[in-house]
This record gives structure tokens, sequence and C-alpha cells, in this order.
């Protein structure tokens, strides 16, 4: 079992009056399993997935991520499973902005001792898994918000982690780029990635093999999504990329996560977009 979580509890005494953002808590997902997490504002959805990232403690309960007792551990200990088995991807994309994309996508490595050759191999790998092998040395305000968001997902994957934890990934793109970047996590769980993704769109999550919904802090439903869509076929429903609308993407064929379109047709169309793409 990849994420075993039981009686999980969390209690904010911050305020004045103490909040039970979670309650009694129990989920298992197995490695390689693609799921979502639904439900209202404020039903605890980013407790729990901070929990689960190791950037907050639960109050009382148990959770073990891939063998390792979590919450146990003293802030180094989480610090070093934060690093070696979690990728996180935010729907603000927390990307540097003087940096180039490999520069970002190096960033996880600095702490692991790996060489300069080495980053530079494992973090162009990464960039041209997310189809962006062209943009390497792009800077966050010279790429579109989709492409932002693919260049989070390769810092996330970079360091090879054991699970993928993403909270609102597509929150701040256009449909395109949003079935893009599914394309992009329906392709890393194919290849065996163990994803857990926030969204407030059903559309969004019906991409994905299980939705679990929260509500008022309890863990409410746990379903299966039978046939679940597939990003691809849905880029192809969309039609192709329009060159001038904003923002559009380049993913536009099955398994082409690879660039389709020329780097000087894209150029005007960013340069209308500065500024707004984040
Ligand atoms: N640091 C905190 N201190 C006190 N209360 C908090 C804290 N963080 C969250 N809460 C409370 O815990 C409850 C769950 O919040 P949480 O952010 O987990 O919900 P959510 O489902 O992620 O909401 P949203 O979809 O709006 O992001 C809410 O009542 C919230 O006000």
């Amino acid at each position: 079992m990849m994420i075993q979580v039981s009686g999980l509890n969390k209690i904010y005494n911050s305020g004045e009056h103490p909040v039970h953002a979670l309650i009694e808590v129990n989920l298992e997902v197995k490695a390689g399993e693609f799921v979502s997490v639904m439900g209202p504002s404020g039903s605890g959805k980013s407790t729990f997935m901070n929990i689960l990232g190791g950037l907050d403690t639960p109050t009382s309960g148990s959770y073990r991520l891939d063998g390792i007792e979590i919450s146990s551990l003293d802030d180094t200990g989480m610090a070093k499973v934060r690093n070696r088995k979690i990728g996180f991807v935010f729907q603000n994309f927390n990307l540097l902005p003087r940096m180039t994309a490999l520069r970002n996508v190096e960033m996880p490595m600095l702490y692991a001792g790996l060489n300069a050759r080495e980053r530079v191999k494992k973090a162009t790998t990464a960039l041209e898994r997310v189809g962006l092998a062209g943009r390497i040395d792009h800077r966050p305000n010279q790429l579109s918000g989709g492409q932002i968001q693919r260049v989070a997902i390769a810092r996330a994957l970079v360091n090879e982690p054991a699970v993928l934890l993403a909270d609102e990934p597509t929150g701040n793109l256009d449909t395109r780029s949003g079935e893009e970047i599914m394309a992009i996590f329906q392709d890393l769980n194919r290849s065996g990635a163990t994803i857990v993704l926030v969204t407030h769109e059903l559309d969004i999550a019906l991409h994905t093999s299980r939705i679990i919904h929260f509500r008022d802090g309890r863990l409410e439903a746990d379903e299966k999504v039978e046939n679940p869509l597939d990003a691809v076929e849905q880029l192809k429903k969309l039609g192709p990329a329009h060159q001038n609308s904003p923002r559009s993407g380049e993913i536009s064929a099955p398994g082409a996560l690879t660039e389709a379109v020329p780097h000087s047709q894209t150029l005007s169309a960013e340069q209308g977009r500065k500024g707004d793409a984040r």
C-alpha cells in the first residue's frame, strides 16, 4: 500500500474556537492509483493534502507512506521524506521567476548530492517528458500558464517520487491547457506513478480512476470511475489549438507529449500574454 491513513484527525487551535478540520479519516491508496479529491470549500481537502505531503502533522491517527509511519517523524525526518518520496504540484506554480525552466527543475536535486552534469541531464529529461524540450531556457514570464504548470510537474517528477500530490493543478488554466496537464498526469500514471489530485471540477476528476469526497472534515464517499475520460481524446474533440488564443498549448496528438508547434509560431502569442501567465 502506498498511502495508508487511519483514524486521522486534525484540530486547529489557532482561533478562538478549535476547528476540527479532519475527523476520523481512513483511506488506502495502492501504488499506481490515480485518485482525485473533491469537496466543498472548507471541507478539509487542503488540510488532508498538507498532511499527505508531510507539510503538516495530524493531531491524532496514523499515516503511513510507502511503509513509513510519517506522523511520528521529527522535522528533519519529515523533510527527508518530503524530498525523497513526494512531488508537489501547486495551483499557483511556485516557480522561481528569475530562473529558467531548466534551473527551476534542477532545484529539488540541489540537496541530493548530484553533480551539475547529472542535474542538467535529469532536468532535461523531465522537461522532455512534459513536452517542453524546446523551452528549457525560457523563464516563467516567457511561458504560458499551461507551460509553467508543466515545468512545475517536471520539477515534481525529477527526484522520482513515490507519490505525486497536486492541489488544483488545472485551477488557473483554460480548458485546453487543463486537458494537456491531465494528459501528462495520465501518461505518468500509465507508467506507474501514484497520483493524488485535488480539484473543484468534476470534469477534471473524471479523468482519474477514483474520486473521494470530503464534507465537513469527513471522507464521506469513495467511488470508482468506470471509464475515466481520456485527455488525449478530449483534446482531439477540442480541435486544433488556435495560434492566437491566449495560453493555448501544444499537445495535440496521442502520445505527442512533445512540441507540435514550431517555436516561432508561438512567440507572438507569448508576447501578448506576458504578465497574465501567473
Ligand atoms: N491554519 C489553520 N488554522 C485554523 N483553521 C484552519 C487552518 N487551515 C484550515 N483551517 C480550517 O479548517 C477547515 C478545513 O480547511 P481546508 O483549507 O482544509 O479546506 P478545503 O476543503 O481545502 O477548502 P478550499 O477548497 O476552500 O481550499 C476550514 O474550516 C478552515 O477554516
